[in-house]
């Protein structure tokens, strides 16, 4: 028998500057589709208005200690409809993979930009996931990365990021009310009008 309940839409907004958010955005996009929701995935330069949406996820990859350019600024624009919208925050980079005692140190840290957007946005819940990390061509940045005790590669931990989507998976199909389409409808009556037009 059909449902004659709708998929819930969640919006998985991303900046990323050589890919790695991005995929972690498609991966995380495929599972909540999995899950039975419908997703769109989009880069933040070509985001739609988050008011479209029940439901928004919204992650940049960090860059010499911010977000990427335009991400912040996604966030400020909408904040009001973000506000108003259950919605998740992420940062890609190096953080959770930081080793040693400065690593250690700076791994309890939370780039204050996270914690702004954060507030502006409201949202529910905030991850830090480790990224792919590239040996830089400049010495002085080989050191830090050095002396905070990173290791370079791709170190994204694919079963933090699905138990987070299987989370927000779980927070969206408990709290939010199902939408359903009109029971019947006369296939006789073929005006669009009040209680004929969709959801209620
Ligand atoms: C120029 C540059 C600056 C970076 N600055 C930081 C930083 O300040 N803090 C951090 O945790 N990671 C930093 N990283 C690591 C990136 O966040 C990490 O490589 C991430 O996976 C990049 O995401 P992307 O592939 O989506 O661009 C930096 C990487 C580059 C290339």
């Amino acid at each position: 028998m059909a449902s004659d309940q709708t998929e819930h839409t969640v919006l998985i907004v991303y900046a990323s500057a050589a890919g790695s958010t991005a995929q972690i955005g498609e991966f995380m996009a495929r599972r909540m589709r999995d899950a039975g929701l419908h997703v769109r995935v989009e880069p933040v330069d070509r985001a739609p208005d988050p008011g479209c949406f029940e439901a928004v996820v919204l992650g940049s990859a960090i860059h010499n200690g911010g977000f990427l350019p335009g991400f912040a600024d996604y966030i400020e624009r909408y904040a009001q409809t973000l506000k108003q919208r259950p919605n998740w925050l992420f940062s890609v980079g190096m953080g959770p993979a930081l080793r040693g005692p400065v690593g250690a140190f700076f791994k309890r840290l939370t780039p204050p930009v996270v914690t702004e957007c954060r507030t502006s946005a409201a949202s529910k819940g905030y991850r830090g996931f480790a990224g792919v990390v590239v040996r830089p061509p400049e010495l002085r940045n080989r050191l830090l990365i050095r002396l905070f005790g990173c290791p370079y590669g791709d170190l994204r931990d694919w079963a933090a990021i699905t138990a987070w989507a299987d989370e927000i998976v779980s927070w969206i199909d408990d709290a939010l009310p199902a939408t359903r389409l009109p029971a019947t409808r006369d296939p006789a009556d073929t005006t669009i009008g009040e209680g004929n037009s969709g959801p209620a």
